[in-house]
């Protein structure tokens, strides 16, 4: 019998990737790339140039396909659907005096978290929406509809006929009931001075569109959301994705309303909840190191193991694009310890160390969150490629940290959710995962320490 196709396409932060994949058992027969342009700020249409380069030539394949996208992003549409500026990504920080002034509207963090489900940072769609509004009132006045990057694609994909999202992704925006499970599209009023189009909401299970080729479309989703379906994440796994944010996130049965905004309490694909911990700061960190040492990435990660735990003293607080997990918008990378005799060895560890360390914060904030222990850590995601971050991730979470094995996780949980939808079940279908590689390590909490005191004694800089 031929195999039936499924494609699933993640379009992230820094590219769009493909994969198509057989729908019964999870493997992958294809898969491709394009990347897109830097920057917190984009026209869509580059996303649609993208995604028609790196899946293009895979849809034809495919019974049906998912898209699934980096969350937050404002993609504002006039009355003719047409982009009033470019994208607002979830990494651009201009938001941040918005999302302190609608927090406040709200009644505070704790109102807020309780009634969006997290507390408002500028990573979230609703304080775009403000700051379009203060800042180029002549765009906010014509946006007639506000859609995620994902159902911009899927819009595009299925013939631009009807905007549809999910609730994973729908729940990032700020404009949400986590508790509920709807819209508040009066939230979104609030933020922009008037009445916006959303989405209609799909189930995650749910058909939505045709492609001019003849394959189903799946709702959709947020990166993070898909993450989990291709990981098939399990309560007590904890995934600590890598990619341009450093995120990490859980699968629980209830929502979460975390007032200390360390934790967004998002809601997954599906009828469970994504609390995660997002930091601005992800894999760029080791670009960052292996530039500024003038080296490649495997040049840098060589570095790294040659250093001893503690990198001679040196500590990275890797805060380059502002932060978001703690909030500190306004904040840069700080680095101490620097000594004379202080070697290139030392250097790469600090910022392997350091980027662990923030995302041992993430790891930190969820288990107080959710009140559930990690059991084990699947670390995903570009960052977790490098060598040096597998091998002392151990030693910074205090836990095995399982790899598995090289496939990108986010496209492949948006192919799952394609072959569930085609399914038309209940469930998503079985898929057996690869087993993946268990790094483990004698924990060095000392390093931890030394992070947490360089946070403390930073706060308040910029
Ligand atoms: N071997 C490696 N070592 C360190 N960083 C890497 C490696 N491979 C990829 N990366 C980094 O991972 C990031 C891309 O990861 P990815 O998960 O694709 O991001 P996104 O989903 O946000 O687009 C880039 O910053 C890239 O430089
Ligand atoms: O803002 C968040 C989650 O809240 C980010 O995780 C984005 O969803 C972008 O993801 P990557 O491109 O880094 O995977």
């Amino acid at each position: 019998m031929t195999p039936t196709h499924v494609l699933g396409i993640d379009s992230s932060t820094q590219s769009c990737k493909a994969l198509l994949v057989d729908a019964a058992t999870g493997e992958i027969v294809a898969s491709s790339r394009q990347p897109h342009l830097p920057g917190t700020q984009i026209n869509p249409e580059r996303w649609i140039e993208a995604l028609e380069a790196s899946a293009g030539g895979l849809i034809d394949r495919a019974a049906a396909l998912s898209v699934a996208g980096q969350q937050h992003g404002m993609v504002a549409l006039d009355a003719r659907n047409e982009p009033v500026r470019d994208a607002m990504l979830w990494n651009d920080v201009s938001s941040a005096p918005q999302a302190a002034q609608l927090g406040g509207e709200l009644g505070g963090a704790q109102a807020t978290a309780d009634k969006v489900g997290s507390v408002l940072v500028a990573s979230l769609t609703i304080t775009k929406l403000r700051w379009l509004r203060e800042h180029e009132p002549a765009n906010a006045r014509r946006t007639a509809r506000v859609v995620l990057p994902h159902d911009y694609l899927t819009w595009h994909l299925g013939g631009r006929k009807e905007f549809v999202t999910d609730h994973g992704d729908a729940s990032g925006t700020g404009y949400y009931s986590t508790a509920e499970r709807r819209f508040l599209p009066e939230l979104a009023e609030q933020a922009l001075g008037h009445r916006v189009q959303l989405p209609r909401l799909a189930a995650a299970n749910e058909l939505v569109g045709q492609t001019a080729q003849g394959a189903r479309i799946a709702a959709g989703t947020g990166d993070n959301m898909a993450a989990a379906l291709g990981l098939d994440l399990q309560p007590g796994d904890v995934c600590v994705s890598m990619g341009t944010s450093g995120v990490a996130s859980a699968l629980v049965e209830r929502s979460v309303h975390d007032g200390s905004g360390m934790v967004s309490g998002f809601v997954a694909a599906g009828a469970n909840y994504l609390p995660l911990a997002c930091t601005l700061n992800g894999a760029p960190v080791l670009d960052f190191g292996a530039r500024m040492l003038g080296v490649s990435q495997q040049e840098f990660s060589d570095l790294a193991l040659g250093a001893e735990p503690g990198s001679g003293g040196v500590t990275l607080l890797p805060y380059f694009g502002g932060e978001r997990t703690p909030n500190r918008p306004e904040s840069t990378g700080v680095l101490r310890g620097l000594r004379t005799g202080t070697t290139r060895n030392e250097m790469a560890r600090a910022y392997v160390e350091g980027l662990l360390c923030s995302m041992k914060d993430a790891v930190a904030a969820l288990e107080n969150a959710t009140g559930v222990a990690t059991r084990r850590i699947l670390l995903i995601g570009g960052g977790a490629q490098s060598e040096a971050v597998r091998r002392i991730a151990p030693q910074v979470f205090g836990v095995a940290v399982d790899v598995p094995q090289p496939a990108e996780y986010v496209a492949l949980g948006a192919a799952r959710q394609a072959a569930w939808a085609l399914s038309g079940k209940e469930e998503p279908p079985h898929w057996d995962i690869a087993a993946p590689t268990r790094f483990e390590a004698q924990p060095r909490p000392e390093i931890y320490a030394r992070y947490a005191e360089l946070r403390e004694a930073t706060d308040g800089w910029t």
